[in-house]
């Protein structure tokens, strides 16, 4: 089967980007969406989003058969409780949340009987809102897919077949393996970058307008990170607690080496393991997961999307 008509609950970076998306790569697929704000709701109109933007999403879910969240991880199991009554019994519910297990038991709870296969495109930037999104988001970036045990193989396979036509390359993973990677690879550098910036600009000797003075390259990449929504990291690091605070754990034990090696002196170990990193960085580009230049690519990419 493919999808004829999806819903979208929540038109952000993600659920405006996969609106359009949708309209650039599934011309055929005609798309409903609404969210909370009637701020963004006006916002998500004028842009053209989606091809119908709803006032509720109980009308948005109305006749769908995907329906998408992609609204904060903490407001899934609230937003899709409110699609309850008019969801079609056959549609396939999914999300896009940063987190897998605690998502997919919020929104299997708020939806019985409901076939839910969630999913999470690890594909963003640190802005947020209706004007945030842009069609290309997805292109030959990874959307882990992570299904329940029995599921229903049909619709899974057009579930993958939906994001690979927005360009992903898609991955089925079980959930809490990818809870596990997520929280290394994604929510701990996001508590890193947190807490260094919220470090640099605390300290009482270097004011905060010499923070933003003399920003040298690290500090600068650290603080586009730490520009990211409150709300959506907030929930994060809530819904994926036991990962990030394993994952935390082990960053600790290996901060706490590095630390003892500049004590002691210990150039062989800090020189081997900047080596190791650098090429972690390497490999990383050579798979087309970023790009070489120093602004990473982004000067030519808010060309092409301006
Ligand atoms: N930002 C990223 O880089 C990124 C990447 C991958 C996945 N995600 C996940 O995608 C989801 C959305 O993130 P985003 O970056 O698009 O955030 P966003 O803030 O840009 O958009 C979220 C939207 O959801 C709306 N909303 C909140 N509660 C709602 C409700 N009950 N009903 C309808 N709308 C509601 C908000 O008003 C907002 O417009 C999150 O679960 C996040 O974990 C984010
Ligand atoms: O590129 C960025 O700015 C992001 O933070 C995107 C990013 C990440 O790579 O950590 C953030 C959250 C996700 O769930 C997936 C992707």
């Amino acid at each position: 089967m493919t999808f004829r008509r999806v819903a979208i609950i929540g038109l952000g970076l993600q659920g405006g980007s996969i609106g359009l998306a949708v309209q650039s790569y599934l011309p055929e697929v005609f798309t409903t969406g609404t969210d909370i704000d009637p701020v963004t709701r006006a916002r998500a109109a004028e842009r053209g989003l989606v091809h119908k933007v709803c006032e509720s999403s109980a009308e948005a879910a109305a006749d769908a058969d995907l329906i998408i969240f992609c609204v904060p991880p903490g407001a899934m199991g609230g937003a899709a409780s409110e699609v309850r009554a008019t969801l079609p019994p056959g549609a396939v519910v999914s999300d896009v949340g940063s987190s897998k297990q605690a998502v997919a038991k919020a929104l299997s709870e708020a939806l019985p009987g409901h076939l839910v296969i969630p999913a999470h495109p690890v594909a963003g930037t640190e802005n947020s809102g209706p004007d945030a999104g842009f069609a290309q988001l997805f292109r030959n970036r990874w959307c882990i897919v992570t299904p329940p045990a029995q599921t229903d193989l049909v619709k899974l396979s057009s579930l993958v077949t939906f994001w690979e036509a927005l360009g992903a390359n898609v991955e089925i993973m079980d959930p809490e393996h990818h809870d596990l990677v997520l929280a290394v690879t994604s929510h701990l550098p996001h508590l890193i970058a947190y807490t260094i910036v919220g470090t640099a600009s605390d300290l009482e000797e270097v004011t905060r307008s010499e923070v933003i003075k003399y920003s040298a390259g690290g500090f600068r990449d650290f603080t586009r990170i730490a520009a990211s929504d409150p709300t959506m990291w907030r929930d994060v690091f809530l819904s994926n607690r036991d990962a990030v605070l394993t994952m935390l754990q082990r960053f600790t034990e290996d901060l706490t080496a590095l630390q003892r090696a500049i004590r002691i002196g210990d150039s062989d170990m800090l020189f081997n393991h900047f080596a190791r990193t650098r090429a972690i960085r390497r490999s990383i580009i050579e798979e087309g997961q970023d790009d070489a230049r120093p602004d990473f690519g982004r000067a030519d990419h808010d060309a092409a999307t301006s």
